[in-house]
């Protein structure tokens, strides 16, 4: 009986007798990197193909294809790499490419790096095995760098240790945006350079001693990852609990998704690999001197039972010969056509090279210049691009600014003056008139923190192929800083000329002063000494006559003593003001001295000037001055002399006055007298 059991027992346990153990070697640690070979373990696909598999993470075990070459491990995960050893000799056969564009990428400080030029001289982060980014840098024409041996850990770069590192765009990404850092990528694809990603491959002696387990292994592994793609979450939750825990769940999902991404399983059969890309593979490494010319991968690519053709396609493909022959001719066409073809590709690379490299110095340009370069689609007239110096110039993040629209971006009256100038300029460019392709204009911008600046623009139109406007592409500088300086200048300017006028009024109150008496405002002695002068020499030039006046106020000191100084004063004042209403524009009214007044009379006879003094006289007579209970009246004196009657110059003239002023004061004052040469 318990003989029965034990052959029971034994019986029971003969399915996993049968299993055969095999160790995969993982060219990294666990992650949705590796999901497909979880999801054949776990759903039992390796099983039922007869394998009870190990799965090694790298670190585990050494370099994937040294393990399996050595038989540490039977079947490994390596990239494109794989084409570099088979050409060096190394029996390695790759089974199924299962990711179809390579995940590796170079990754920089933004703030730092902007080309992939600027790396020349730099450190990167690199491991030995990622061949493709080494080909890459070549490509680049990037020769003098250090490679720093990899740590895996982002903090070199976030904390500057490394100028790049290498990666997986489906991994450190995640990693560094999660830690808030500017990061730049830079991709191999970026230069055509096109690597399959991880491929899953054994050594040729495996496939020799037992061609249909490989097939059955690979077939199991296809179909594992199909079931991962297809299930991301639950397989995040499997790595999660039965793998490692290194990636929380977010960033499992992530490296999911941009592994679909790479995978491209909607387009391409999971882990299908063609022989051309390969020997592409191959003469990429090859150009860039890591092979020989001309790379022999013969025996890279494993035929799986669906590659190999059954034997009656022999005997068509035999039958067919003719008709190969017959259009043999045709061949021969077709191919100088694609000699042709192969030739227009090659330019259009170099070309596409070319404009790649303008485009990054196009880019560089305004990614680093102090002005804000920008482009407005005119439809939606919503900005498409901000360079980055919209930060310093007005405090906004490119994100913040390139939300912003128009109206945001312009105070009131800017944004006003600003559609003016685009609806004249789009007017006359509809009409065909091309000077009006650009545009400048000066205006003001709200900073983030409230203040504004003032802004210098030139925008030039961009045309569609129609030959229509489509967009703006403008360079803004700040010139607050020039603004400030001229407004500051021209306020000084306008305190100057305030000053000036000051200056100037003073000037002219000064020389006022100099010829007026202060308190009849009448002209001084001096002024008519000058004028008596220059009046005599014009008459004498001119031929016309000229009289002179001598005033006088009769016993003005009685007023005086009777009334005190300042009825004096008063009575002065209101005589001045008198005259001065009488007299014509062109005389010219003189207080001679304390009580005396002239009156010269330009253009005057001598009879006319008698009666002019003798209507002053008469008005004198009847002025009535109040002054506090009193009235006071006064009466003058007058001597009159004229040119050329009576003296030609000017003291002649002054001195005959004055003694026709003095007979008028001994013959009883308040009278007007004519000069004659008698009275001396
Ligand atoms: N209030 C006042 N008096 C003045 C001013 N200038 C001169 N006088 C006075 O004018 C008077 C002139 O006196 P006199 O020269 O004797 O002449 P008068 O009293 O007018 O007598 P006759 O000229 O001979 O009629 C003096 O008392 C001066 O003090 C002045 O600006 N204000």
């Amino acid at each position: 009986m318990r003989l029965f059991f034990f052959l029971l027992s034994l019986l029971a346990l003969a399915p996993a007798w049968a299993l055969e153990k095999v160790v995969l070697q993982l060219n990294w640690k666990h992650q949705f990197q590796f999901a497909g070979y979880y999801a054949a373990i776990d759903k039992g696909y390796f099983r039922d193909a007869g394998f009870e598999v190990t799965l090694r993470e790298l670190g585990q075990g050494g370099d994937p294809v040294d393990s399996v070459l050595a038989g540490q491990a039977d079947f490994g995960v390596a990239a494109s790499e794989l084409a570099l050893h088979r050409a060096r000799g190394k029996p390695v056969v790759a089974l199924a490419a299962i990711v179809q564009h390579s995940p590796l990428i170079l990754l920089v400080n933004r703030r730092k790096v902007s080309s992939v030029d600027a790396l020349e001289g730099s450190r990167i982060m690199l491991a030995s095995h990622e061949t493709e980014l080494f080909a890459y840098l070549r490509r680049e024409e990037v020769r003098q760098y250090t490679t720093v041996p990899h740590s895996f850990d982002t903090r070199d770069l976030i904390e500057g240790r490394v100028d790049a590192m290498s990666g997986y765009v489906t991994d450190e990404p995640y990693l560094l945006r999660k830690a808030g850092f500017p990061y730049l990528v830079f991709s191999p694809s970026a230069v055509g350079i096109n690597f399959y990603g991880d491929t899953l491959f054994t050594a040729e002696s495996r496939i020799k001693s037992s061609r249909e387990r490989v097939d059955a292994f690979r077939a199991a592994a296809v179909k594992g990852w199909q079931y991962a793609l297809a299930h991301p979450e639950e397989i995040a939750d499997l790595i999660l609990n039965s793998y490692s825990r290194r990636h929380e769940r977010a960033h499992l999902l992530y490296e999911a998704n941009e592994l679909k991404r790479l995978m491209q399983p909607d387009l391409v059969e999971i882990g299908q690999q063609s022989d051309s890309r390969w020997q592409q593979i191959a003469e990429t490494y090859a150009e860039l001197g890591m092979l020989p010319q001309k790379p022999n991968i013969g025996g890279l690519v494993f035929e799986t039972e669906e590659r190999k053709l059954p034997a009656w396609i022999g005997y068509a493909l035999a039958g067919g010969l003719f008709l190969i022959l017959a259009v043999g001719a045709a061949a021969f066409y077709f191919a100088r056509l694609n000699l042709r073809l192969n030739r227009e590709v090659i330019s259009r690379r170099v070309f596409e090279r070319a404009l790649r490299t303008s485009e990054e110095r196009y880019r560089q340009l305004a990614e680093f210049s102090k002005d804000v370069i920008w482009t407005l689609d005119l439809n939606s007239m919503r900005f498409t691009y901000i360079s980055p110096a919209v930060e310093k110039v007005r405090g906004l993040t490119v994100d913040e600014a390139s939300r912003q629209t128009l109206a945001d971006a312009l105070t009131p009256e800017s944004y006003d003056k600003v559609r003016v100038i685009m609806a004249d300029h789009l007017g006359r460019l509809a009409k065909g008139d091309l000077t009006a392709l650009s545009a400048t204009a000066e205006i003001e911008q709200p900073h983030k923190d409230g203040h504004t600046i003032h802004a210098e623009v030139v925008g030039s139109f961009l045309l569609d192929a129609e030959n229509k406007p489509h967009a703006l592409l403008g360079i803004s500088r700040d010139i607050s800083d020039r603004h400030k300086a001229a407004r500051k200048l021209q306020e000084a300017n306008d305190k100057l000329r305030k000053q000036l006028e000051e200056i100037e009024q003073l000037q002219v109150a000064l020389k006022e002063q100099a010829i007026r008496d202060s308190l009849t405002g009448c002209f001084n002695r001096r002024y008519l000494d000058e004028t008596l002068e220059r009046e005599l020499s014009r008459s004498r030039r001119e031929g016309y006559p000229l009289s002179l006046v001598i005033l006088d106020l009769d016993h003005f000191k009685q007023i005086n003593d009777t009334y005190g100084h300042l009825a004096g004063d008063r009575a002065l004042m209101v005589l001045a003001e008198t005259l001065r209403a009488d007299i014509r524009h062109e005389d010219v009214l003189c207080r001679y001295g304390g009580e005396e007044f002239v009156i010269l009379m330009p253009r005057m006879p001598l009879a006319k000037a008698v009666e002019r003094a003798e209507s002053w006289r008469r008005t004198i007579e009847a002025i009535r001055v109040s002054f506090g209970n009193f009235e006071l009246s006064f009466t003058a004196s007058a001597g009159v002399a004229a040119y050329p009657d009576h003296g030609k110059m000017p003291d002649e003239l002054t001195h005959a006055a004055d003694t026709a002023l003095y007979v008028a004061k001994n013959t009883g004052r308040n009278r007007v007298v004519e000069y004659s040469p008698e009275q001396e």
